[in-house]
């Protein structure tokens, strides 16, 4: 099994409304997998938690197979429980409201990818930093049909963060044709629901977004 470099490349966040049922959310994140993602994120707002345990288990196998970690939205506790079952690949993204990046490196451990928030604060990337975080994520940089009401970000914003250390993520209406702009701009992981899930083969679509990528 080859292991890749989540540090860099194309980073898919999947979507309920888009995969509603166990099957089209593994045949599409297989998919996806197989295009050649860095890092793969669960994003399900549901309550329902055996729904999001049995769902994240299923991408945890499939994930681990292709060598790239997953990724746990909001969740520490199923992040938690994930490693705790043998998905040792499994991480967390924490938002600004989700819980406390420095008790998320302490039950995770100092290997575990740990993904924060910072929307387009360098504050707040500088705490994420100093609480142990592994990427930061600036957004939203375009319009976003996923979450349109996210707050704006200027591209200039990731050049400036670069005096973090830490990979930078962009996020936020990021498709095949600014995925080049947002790379230029500084961002080493491109964050995006739409353009590899919204439409069409998700492998065909993480190909394309890689090859502009290559090419730029
Ligand atoms: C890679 C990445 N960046 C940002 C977000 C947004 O997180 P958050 O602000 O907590 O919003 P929700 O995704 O929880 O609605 C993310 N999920 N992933
Ligand atoms: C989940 C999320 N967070 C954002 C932020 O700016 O923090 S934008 C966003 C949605 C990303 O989906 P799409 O690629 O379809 O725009
Ligand atoms: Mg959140």
């Amino acid at each position: 099994m080859t292991v890749h470099d989540w540090r860099r490349g194309v980073y898919a966040i999947t979507d309920a409304g888009l995969l509603p049922d166990d099957a089209t959310l593994i045949a599409a994140c297989e998919s996806a997998l197989a295009g050649g993602l860095a890092l793969l994120q669960y994003r399900d707002k549901s309550r329902d938690a055996e729904r999001r345990h049995r769902q994240a288990a299923a991408l945890a196998s499939r994930c681990a197979r292709h060598g790239v970690p997953l990724i746990i939205n909001d969740d520490l506790a199923l992040a938690e429980r994930l490693r705790r079952e043998g998905h040792g690949g499994v991480g967390v993204h924490l938002g600004q409201q989700d819980g406390s990046l420095r008790e998320a490196r302490r039950a995770l451990g100092e290997a575990a990818i740990i993904g924060a928030t910072c929307h387009a604060r360098l504050d707040l990337a500088a705490q994420a930093c100093e609480a142990g975080a592994s990427y930061l994520a600036f957004g939203r940089f375009f319009t976003s049909r996923t979450k349109p009401d996210a707050p704006p970000a200027r591209l200039e914003l990731l050049a400036e963060a670069a005096r973090f250390g830490l990979p930078r993520v962009a996020i936020g209406g990021i498709d095949a044709d600014n995925v080049r702009q947002a790379r230029r701009a500084g961002a080493e992981l491109l964050a995006t629901v739409q353009a590899v899930f919204g439409r069409g083969e998700p492998a065909s679509n993480v190909q394309y977004l890689r090859r502009q990528l290559e090419d730029g």
